[in-house]
């Protein structure tokens, strides 16, 4: 059994309207020089909510300021019905009370307490005894699987090391809320992905409450509920994870809106679709058949031909273009409903040059098949997503 999964909460998330004393309402009005955050959210309880915008849009400063790291000008902050910030009462909980565990893209380690101290310095502040916080960290540091680096300092862990000792320190404390601020962005490619994979399991599999700053759009799709996107300090588009990037509406959400994606269960061969069929591609990480998975691949993977292709593709799909979208060096054919699809491939996209657009001669409404080796296709397991 995965040990991460005793943190699962018991009771699983309510669906529908959000009760007051339930989950994250945080209304902030706030300045940083001449720049105005002025956002509304709200994450239930063991929700996964991802913040998307462009640089500069406040994502930083919006999570600072429920961490409390940032005094609010105008601003009403609740988590499981406490007042964390009052600007109107005059209530403004120190960090270290809120109850909430923040990760950002430096592990920020005390550099003159071991990995196992660092760890426990949260449950000592929350009360616990020396002993207590001591077998707290330990656990919690087996768990993110660096229990035999308890006794170093920061200064003798490596970057993916010592974010796995921040992530342990973030959780042992049992926030109320995780607020993940670009996680993985300091990371070399080397750490990052083995990082991201704890990160992704606690999230994943212990319904905590979390709020994720990304800019990696998969990381949005396989962990996020919902997405909620800024801009100039404003939310310009929210809702759930798939509706946004189905159908975006700011500019932001349509850019990032790119990729392939199938959903369904992990399999051995890749993934297979809840109509039988299967997408055959490669696991990202470990994941158990069965498992709600996500296959994922680039629009400029996808081959599309007028007959069917013999040969190595191993995913051969039917499809009914929809229509053809100019996106600067390429067009992107969209698939549309196909009689003779299956029903999760309307929506792909092939992303083709001009040229092979003009020798195929296609248009809307042709009859095609669109080709992705399997070498092309990643399989992510996902968050079994609330209804
Ligand atoms: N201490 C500060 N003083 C003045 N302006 C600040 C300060 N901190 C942030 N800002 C400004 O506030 C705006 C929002 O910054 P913030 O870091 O919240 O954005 P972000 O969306 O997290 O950006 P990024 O994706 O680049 O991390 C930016 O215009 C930034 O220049």
């Amino acid at each position: 059994m995965n040990p991460l999964r005793r943190w699962r909460r018991p009771g699983a998330p309510s669906g529908g309207a959000l009760r007051p004393e339930e989950g994250l309402h945080a209304r902030v009005t706030t300045h940083r020089g001449d720049f105005v955050l002025d956002v509304a959210v709200d994450v239930a309880p063991g929700e996964v909510v991802a913040v998307l915008g462009p640089n500069g849009s406040g994502k930083s400063t919006l999570l600072g300021t429920l961490a409390g790291l940032h005094a609010p000008e105008d601003a009403r902050v609740t988590l499981g019905g406490r007042t964390l910030t009052d600007t109107a009462a005059g209530i403004a909980v120190p960090a270290h009370r809120r109850r909430i565990g923040l990760l950002s893209q430096q592990a920020l380690l005390f550099p003159h307490l071991c990995a196992r101290d660092n760890v426990a310095f949260g449950p000592r502040c929350a009360g616990r005894g020396r002993r207590t916080a001591a077998a707290i960290a330990q656990d919690r540091l087996a768990e993110v699987g660096v229990a035999e680096l308890a006794d170093r300092r920061p200064a003798a862990l490596s970057g993916g090391q010592a974010q796995r000792v921040a992530i342990a320190r973030a959780l042992a404390v049992e926030p109320d809320l995780l607020l993940l601020d670009e996680p993985f962005g300091a990371l070399d490619v080397d750490a990052a992905p083995a990082v991201r994979s704890v990160l992704r399991r606690v999230v994943r599999d212990t319904g905590q409450t979390t709020l994720l700053v990304t800019h990696d759009v998969l990381d949005a799709v396989v962990l996020a509920d919902r997405l909620v996107v800024l801009a100039d300090g404003a939310v310009v588009e929210q809702g759930p994870t798939a509706e946004v990037l189905a159908r975006p509406r700011s500019a932001f959400a349509a850019r990032i809106a790119g990729l392939d994606l199938v959903p369904g269960a992990a399999a051995p061969e890749g993934l297979a679709t809840p109509d039988g069929g299967t997408v055959h591609g490669v696991a990202s990480e470990d994941v158990a058949p069965g498992e709600p998975a996500v296959a994922v691949f680039a629009p400029s993977a996808v081959a599309v031909h007028r007959e069917r292709p013999g040969g190595s593709p191993r995913n051969v799909l039917p499809v009914r273009l929809a229509g053809l979208e100019p996106r600067g060096e390429v067009v992107r054919l969209r698939a549309g409903p196909s009689p003779g699809g299956p029903p999760w491939a309307e929506g792909l996209a092939a992303d083709v040059t001009p040229a092979a657009v003009a020798e195929l001669g296609v248009g809307p409404g042709d009859d095609l098949w669109f080709a992705v080796k399997a070498t092309e296709v990643s399989v992510h397991p996902v968050r079994r997503r609330r209804t």
